[in-house]
């Protein structure tokens, strides 16, 4: 692929025209907002000039309500010699294209099972598709050239391609993705009336499950309603956990003990299945799960910490796996938790104890 052209310069557009443009790949960036695409250009994602004639590839990253129109018109006018959509939802997208007639052989419709809670060009990063699935669902119509071009974004974003059906992409995600997303939701909006002296005790595990309420409720709103079937299938099963996880708690506040005994068989029920659902999700690069070892480090509130904490780790020859802060409110000190592989906890946390670090285990 040598060139391709980028319609929607926000989160995932830029992105991927970021990732593009740094493999040498000529980008042409457009955005119904100038300011977006100008925004990209700015960062090195591409040119906001219109492509002078055809190129390879046509990407559209817009929102999925807007994501057959945007298609169909860059498709009308011939703009690439293949186009595909990133939209997180697929079946509605490929009914809307097949009810207004065209020729569907140039598209591939693909989902990057990658994103953040912020949108627009500023949150995009050239690595946020690494080593993610990306998936693509192509048809028995889809042209072998057209299948070739979206391997080969897949390729040059280094994520992992997953051919899937389009409805049963739709019904994957509902469980993955648009359920985590509402509870998510759900949760943090119990702390919108909370009291401050409440919301100032929250820890990293509130954290951890409202990161993604952050998101933008417009964007997500489209999503849900193009996927609302699967999406309440999943989350009447939740509903029924929460149901019967109500009623145990209930019974445990009984004064009788055969039934208190239940109330807390259900609880450990819920949390062993719990449990078993968290250790399937993959690790880092799809693989499976690493035990990773944690080594807590305690840190000053002052710039250039974290560097040094990595320089140092990086002396002892350990690789930091990932990486978890925490604040502590009203106080000039937090915990970083650096997760590395089991072999290598021993030795990081000695190397940087040697350095003066105070470490936590
Ligand atoms: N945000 C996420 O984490 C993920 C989003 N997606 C999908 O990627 C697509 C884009 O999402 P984001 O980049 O997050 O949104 P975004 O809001 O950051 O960017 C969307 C861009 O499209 C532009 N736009 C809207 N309608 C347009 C039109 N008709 N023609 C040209 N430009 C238009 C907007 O001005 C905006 O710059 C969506 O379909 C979303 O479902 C896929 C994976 C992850
Ligand atoms: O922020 C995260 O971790 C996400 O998982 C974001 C995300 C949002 C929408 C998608 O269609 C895919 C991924």
């Amino acid at each position: 692929m040598r060139t391709a052209l980028v319609i929607g310069a926000g989160l995932i557009g830029t992105s991927a025209a970021l990732t593009l443009a740094g493999r040498g790949v000529t980008v042409h960036l457009a955005d119904h907002d100038p300011d977006r695409a100008r925004t990209a250009a700015a960062l090195g994602a591409g040119s906001d000039e219109p492509p002078p004639g055809r190129v390879d590839l046509a990407i559209i990253a817009v929102p999925p309500a807007h994501t057959a129109t945007a298609l169909a018109e860059a498709m009308r006018t011939g703009t690439a010699r293949g186009y595909l959509d990133v939209a997180s939802v697929k079946g509605g997208p490929r009914r809307e294209l097949e009810a207004l007639g065209i020729d569907l052989s140039a598209y591939i419709g693909t989902h990057p099972m990658a994103g953040k809670e912020s949108s627009g060009p500023l949150a995009a990063t050239a690595d946020l598709f690494e080593g993610r699935p990306w998936v693509l669902t192509p048809t028995p119509g889809t042209d072998t050239e057209v299948l070739n071009l979206a391997l080969e974004l897949v390729a040059l974003c280094r994520a992992v391609p997953v051919v899937m059906d389009a409805d049963a992409h739709d019904r994957a995600v509902a469980l993955v993705s648009h359920t985590p997303q509402l509870i998510s939701s759900m949760v943090a909006a119990r702390l919108e009336a909370a009291d401050e002296t409440v919301v100032r005790l929250c820890g990293q595990g509130i954290r951890d499950v409202t990161r993604i309420a952050a998101s933008d409720p417009r964007m997500w709103v489209e999503i849900l309603s193009a996927n609302p079937g699967p999406v309440a299938d999943a989350l009447a099963g939740v509903a029924a956990d929460l149901g019967e996880t109500v009623e145990s708690l209930r019974a445990l506040q009984s004064a009788d003990d055969a039934k208190r005994r239940g109330g807390a068989a259900g609880i450990e029920d819920v949390l062993r299945r719990g449990n078993a659902g968290r250790v399937r999700v993959p690790g880092k690069h799809g693989e499976a799960p690493a035990a990773y070892e944690t080594v807590a480090v305690l840190i000053s509130d002052q710039p250039g910490e974290l560097a040094r904490i990595f320089a140092d780790a990086g002396r002892a020859g350990v690789n930091i796996e990932d990486v978890r802060i925490d604040h502590s409110t009203g106080q000039q000190a937090g915990l970083v938790q650096l997760m590395v592989g089991p072999e290598a906890a021993t030795a990081v946390s000695a190397a940087l104890s040697e350095r003066g670090w105070s470490i936590r285990r």
